[in-house]
């Protein structure tokens, strides 16, 4: 028998397991490690995390990938080398972080790796039927198998297409079967580039579940910021909060037919970017507005599409509870706006549930490589478009 298939026979019948999850996110600021206990599976699964840390991404790794991300015209040879270069550089930084923790490669049963998305293109979006639901992530996980000598998961949302979701989003999984509380409702409202949330009704009301994307998080502003005056993010907000909301460009930007799509839905950078923008400006003849009116506005965007689709999934909910996670937590114009708009709410941090808001995603794909090799299929049935399935595919360091 191959060595390997014997050794995650013995990982998936242990009471517990070491992995480490890894999310590259769609605001290419670098690679979030998070290692990962899980005892468990299903509803049963108890996870701890033992440490977190994001490696930042040099500039010319970023730009690389920037070559290629949600074009829908690019080189394929950057294309093919990022897919293999994404790999070895994600295996080696996981091999110089296990080392700063002090942990042994042999210690750790399983690494889960997201990729980089570098396209994703649901019929939604794309209005092309002739093709189905698509959506590619890059940084092949034999690399990081070979790298690191740990058996790796990898590729996790071609599955869920498969079986007939959009590839996203996967946090519906890890947020019910972690945080589906019996008498709460809760949301939990992730802010990365894309803003997303999972939609948790109390267990005991035997209401559905989902998870949807909502629109742009912090994308558009990190797109503008970057471009036009060479910064990566708009920090603590001090550009935008120095500006005044253009309630006319507001209103351009809020009208597109993806706010009336119903929930769930899924969509990215392909959509909402500098020419969104430049559209909008357009339409409205604002493109002369002043640069920290632009980013006041685009702030208002994200925070009036985030209310708009908490109030539309819950609207009848009573002692309903936000919980927040991902980078858009730091930014306290955003968040102010999403409190108020969301008046009457309460809306805290995601660390009130025990997890660090920023290590959330990477502890999920831990929790998803776990029920591949532990879980059953069906364990988050409860969960509209949460097709039962077991995610990834297993690449053996030799
Ligand atoms: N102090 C801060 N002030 C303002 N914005 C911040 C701050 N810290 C982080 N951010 C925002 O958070 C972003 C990173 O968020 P995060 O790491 O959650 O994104 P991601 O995981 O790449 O996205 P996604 O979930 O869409 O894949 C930064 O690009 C920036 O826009
Ligand atoms: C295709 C893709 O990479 N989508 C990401 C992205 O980032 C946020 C949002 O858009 C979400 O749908 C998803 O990631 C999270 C981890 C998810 O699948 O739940």
């Amino acid at each position: 028998m191959n060595e390997y298939v014997e050794k995650l026979y013995t990982i998936a019948r242990q009471d517990h397991r070491l992995i480490v999850g890894l999310m590259s996110g769609t605001s290419l600021d670098g690679l979030d490690i998070a290692l990962c206990r899980l005892a468990g599976s299903g509803r049963n699964t108890v996870l701890e995390m033992l440490r977190f840390e994001t490696r930042a991404y040099s500039h010319t790794f970023r730009n690389k990938i920037r070559s290629v991300f949600s074009k829908r015209t690019i080189d394929q040879q950057l294309l093919c080398g990022l897919h293999a270069l994404i790999g070895q550089v994600h295996g080696t930084l996981v091999n110089e972080t296990l080392v700063q923790w002090g942990v042994s490669n042999a210690e750790i049963d399983l690494i889960a790796s997201h990729g980089q998305t570098v396209f994703h293109a649901p019929q939604s979006l794309t209005g092309n039927y002739d093709y189905p639901n698509s959506t590619l992530q890059i940084g092949d996980g034999d690399h990081l198998a070979v790298a690191t000598g740990i058996i790796t998961i990898s590729d996790f949302r071609q599955k869920h297409i498969a079986a007939g979701g959009e590839g996203a989003p996967l946090a519906a999984y890890g947020d019910y079967l972690l945080f589906a509380s019996e008498q709460e409702t809760r949301v939990l409202l992730n802010i990365g580039g894309i803003a997303n949330f999972t939609f948790l009704p109390a267990i005991d009301s035997g209401r559905p579940c989902f998870a949807t994307d909502v629109g742009p998080g912090n994308t558009l502003m990190d797109q503008y910021m970057q471009a036009k005056l060479g910064m990566e993010m708009d920090r603590d907000a001090r550009v935008a909060a120095t500006g005044t909301i253009s309630e006319v460009l507001l209103r351009a930007l809020l009208n597109h037919d993806f706010f009336a799509l119903p929930f769930p839905k899924t969509t990215g950078p392909e959509l909402f970017n500098l020419q969104y923008l430049a559209d909008a400006q357009q339409a409205t003849g604002t493109e002369g507005l002043a640069e920290n009116d632009v980013m006041a506005t685009l702030s208002a965007f994200s925070a009036s599409a985030i209310v708009a689709s908490i109030q539309r999934a819950t609207g009848q909910y009573e002692n309903l509870q936000v919980y927040v996670s991902g980078g858009g937590l730091h930014n306290p114009l955003l968040l102010d706006r999403i409190r108020d708009g969301l008046a009457g709410v309460r809306v805290s941090s995601f660390d009130e549930l025990g997890l660090l808001p920023d290590a959330k995603e990477a502890a999920l794909f831990a929790l998803l490589a776990n029920e591949t090799v532990a879980g059953k299929a069906a364990d988050a049935s409860a969960v509209m478009n949460a097709p039962a399935v077991c995610m990834g595919k297993i690449s053996f360091p030799k």
